[in-house]
């Protein structure tokens, strides 16, 4: 286990300090999801252009299913809500 994630039992510091420390870790979770989001979305606009362009629909319904399967198994319901945002967030206006 790491140190940033050892049990308190384990670390001997004042929990206001170790809290500190993982507010700390959250913080750096909150930037890596940040940043994961607006890849995503940069990329989910990229396919959306070369499909418009190809005469295609604005949106694959299949393709949205497999995601929302994938969040919903990894993660339960939330996980299966948290993927419709990250679609609906690619959507735009419809
Ligand atoms: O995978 C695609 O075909 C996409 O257009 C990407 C994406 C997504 O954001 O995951 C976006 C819209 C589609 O309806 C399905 C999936």
């Amino acid at each position: 286990m790491s140190p940033l994630t050892a049990s308190p039992a384990a670390v001997p510091t004042d929990p206001a300090e170790r809290i500190g420390e993982l507010r700390t870790a959250i913080d750096a979770c909150d930037a890596e999801i940040i940043e994961l989001v607006q890849r995503r979305l940069a990329i989910s606009h990229e396919i959306g252009s070369l499909r418009a362009a190809a005469g295609g629909t604005r949106l694959s319904l299949a393709r949205e299913q497999q995601v929302l399967a994938r969040f919903g198994d990894a993660l339960g319901p939330d996980g299966a809500a948290l993927g419709m945002l990250l679609l609906r967030q690619g959507r735009g206006r419809l």
